[in-house]
């Protein structure tokens, strides 16, 4: 993962913005799609019986401030 991403994403994990759970917290993956910012997969949440659609942000070493920004934005819709 590119530094930038990094940075940002351990800043809003450590400011509370963003929950940090285990990835080893989630199974079964199934690929239910491809998105501007990588793939989309559903999985099962094993501790909380829950059904999720999980994005994963692809690495890319062209990534810029203004697609992480995107990123961001995005995220703080679905919150
Ligand atoms: N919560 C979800 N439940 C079911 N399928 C989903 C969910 N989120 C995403 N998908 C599937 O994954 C695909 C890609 O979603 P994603 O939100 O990454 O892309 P997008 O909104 O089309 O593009 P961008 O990433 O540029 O905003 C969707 O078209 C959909 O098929």
């Amino acid at each position: 993962m590119a530094n930038v991403q990094e940075e940002w994403l351990e800043k809003a994990i450590s400011d509370g913005h963003i929950d940090y759970v285990e990835y080893n917290n989630f199974a079964n993956p199934i690929n239910i799609g491809v998105g501007g910012f990588g793939k989309v997969f559903k999985y099962e949440w094993k501790d909380c019986e829950l059904t999720v659609a999980l994005k994963c942000l692809k690495v890319d070493t062209n990534i810029n401030e203004k697609i992480i920004k995107g990123f961001i934005d995005e995220v703080f819709i679905c919150l």
